[in-house]
């Protein structure tokens, strides 16, 4: 669906790496930015949830999705990051796996995040997230990419094909964190699963020096003791050795 704010899409965006993808590093005004990509089968909800998040409004109706990439602001712990969400074209599942073309694989390449969305009226849907996981995690080799499990319809309770448990069994063996949402009656939920996740990729983009150095700067040295202080041990032991002496 084609929505206010659409910058591009994914055919046009800059590949990983390149002059122009250097310069999305940081967004409007200088804003640490966070690149999100909405992945999942086809009809699941992917656009309907990235409209909801975008403007909190649940429209019933998308175009099939070309792959647009929207962006945004949010607020994290107190900090402004600018934030680009790229919807992509349903995945079609075939009896040998997953089938993703190389226009999805190259916005899995340039997200920093990603959000996997299954519907639970569609078990094949909910089927797909381990593999798309693991799709998702070896285009970024070396490094675990953070991933948030998003259930969608769960207002359709009647047509329901997977049990809220499976999905969070399933979003905590792949150490994600997992809603269950109904894109169409809720909009906090939506706003959670982003949020979670923009709060993940702001923490991993923190430089890996600062905590650490402020820890060890907490950590009080042992005392080493100063001259007058060795001084002032010596003569104690000095006249104690006397008055012992004496003693005798
Ligand atoms: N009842 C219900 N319908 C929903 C919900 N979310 C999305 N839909 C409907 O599901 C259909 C598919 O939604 P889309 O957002 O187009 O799904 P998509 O995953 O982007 O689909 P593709 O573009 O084909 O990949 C639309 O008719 C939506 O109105 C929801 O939470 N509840």
């Amino acid at each position: 669906m084609r929505l206010i704010q659409n910058m591009c899409t994914i055919a046009e965006y800059p590949a990983p790496g390149s002059v122009a993808a250097a310069d999305c590093c940081l967004g409007a005004a200088g804003r640490r930015l966070v690149k999100i990509a909405v992945v999942g089968a086809s009809g699941v909800g992917k656009t309907a949830l990235v409209v909801r998040f975008l403007t909190k409004r649940f429209i019933g109706d998308y175009e099939r999705n070309a792959g647009n990439l929207y962006t945004r602001q949010v607020q994290i712990e107190g900090e402004t990051l600018a934030i680009q969400v790229q919807d992509t074209p349903g995945i079609q599942v075939h009896e040998n796996g997953l089938s993703c073309t190389e226009q999805l694989n190259r916005c899995i390449r340039w997200a920093d995040a990603v959000v996997i969305v299954f519907s639970i009226t569609d078990y094949k849907s909910y089927e797909l997230t381990g593999p798309l996981h693991q799709h998702v995690q070896q285009l970024h080799p070396g490094t675990r990419l953070p991933v948030v499990v998003v259930a969608n319809k769960a207002d359709l309770l009647h047509i329901r094909q997977v049990d809220p448990q499976l999905g969070l069994q399933l979003a905590s063996m792949l150490g994600c964190s997992f809603y269950e949402v109904s894109v169409s009656e809720n909009d906090n939920d939506v706003y959670s699963a982003f949020h979670v996740l923009c709060k993940e990729v702001s923490h991993k983009q923190q430089p890996s020096g600062t905590p650490e150095k402020r820890r060890t700067s907490l950590i009080p040295r042992p005392k080493s003791p100063n001259m007058q202080d060795l001084k002032r041990r010596f003569k104690q032991a000095l006249s104690a050795k006397v008055r012992t002496v004496t003693s005798v």
